[in-house]
């Protein structure tokens, strides 16, 4: 089955979501629209529900209550394969991928477009080599996957991704471990892409200064959608985040040619609470 056409169809379309564990609801009546092409980022708090959201959009999680559309199918209609074909997963924990070398885990991005038993062609071998050296991995292809620093890890994930040739491409924190350099590497590379990102961050000033527009969800409600100047006001992270902060422009605004927020905390509440005591 092949995905509708586009359109004016948004690549994803979240109606009245719900979703939880036990009598516990976790997401509620979250409704929400994607464009293709963009860069997105997902914010909130410890406990917002991110990843649970995420997992409802990776299919990995079946929502109680509303759908999930992408491109105007049902996700859970269409097959997993034609599935696959379309999302593409890097989590913040990568498995063990039990010996594989680079070049292997790379190439299970390819599944999806197999039949059981065709073998690997020399045009997908060209494709697996060609994502390889995007990422900067071309002299690691044949180290185990195992052995790789976290940030190779991530980066042997996103070429795994593009292998997977995916119209949206979901990552979960997947920054969260990795040092400052590689963080603005790795979404730098994502950017780069020709595929619509969803990604959750825990880095405002990062989600700022990458994304086209961000999500934030607190308690599992969506709080507000719209570019990163309209969302990180002082008043929101005051209001979702509990934390004071200025938001100025970022000193390369001029040259995005945008205004780009810039978040700087306030520090010293324990403190002074402590003194109050
Ligand atoms: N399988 C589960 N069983 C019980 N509770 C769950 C389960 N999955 C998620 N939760 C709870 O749902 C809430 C949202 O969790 P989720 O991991 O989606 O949040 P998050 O925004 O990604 O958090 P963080 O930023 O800390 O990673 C949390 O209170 C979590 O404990």
């Amino acid at each position: 089955m092949q995905l509708k056409s586009q359109g004016t169809t948004p690549l994803i379309s979240v109606s009245d979501l719900s979703w939880g564990i036990a009598d516990k609801t976790i997401l509620k009546s979250i409704n929400l629209q994607l464009n293709a092409g963009q860069f997105i980022g997902l914010l909130g708090p410890n406990g917002a529900g991110k990843s649970s959201l995420l997992r409802c959009l990776y299919r990995y999680l079946k929502p109680q209550q509303g759908a999930v559309f992408l491109a105007g199918d049902n996700i859970w209609q269409i097959s997993a394969d034609e599935f696959a074909k379309n999302v593409a997963v890097v989590l913040q924990e990568s498995p063990s991928q039990f010996n594989l070398s680079v070049f292997d885990v790379v190439s299970l991005g390819l599944t999806p477009h197999k039949t059981l038993f065709s073998a690997t062609n020399a045009d997908d071998k060209k494709r697996i080599y060609q994502a390889i050296e995007q990422v900067g991995l071309s002299h690691h292809t044949q180290q185990s996957f195992d052995s790789l620093s976290g940030g190779e890890k991530q980066r042997a994930l996103i070429a795994r991704s593009i292998v997977q040739q995916p119209k949206l491409l979901i990552m979960d924190e997947p920054t969260s471990h990795l040092d400052v350099k590689y963080q603005i590497q790795i979404m730098e590379l994502a950017k780069s892409l020709d595929v619509t990102v969803l990604a959750s961050f825990h880095d405002l000033n990062l989600a700022a200064s990458v994304c086209d527009e961000l999500l934030v969800i607190d308690e599992g409600q969506l709080i507000t959608q719209g570019t990163p100047k309209e969302v990180l006001t002082e008043q929101l992270l005051s209001d979702v985040f509990g934390v004071c902060a200025r938001v100025s422009a970022h000193p390369q605004s001029t040259s995005f040619d945008e205004f780009v927020p810039h978040i700087t905390y306030y520090y010293g509440y324990n403190r002074q609470e402590h003194q109050d005591d």
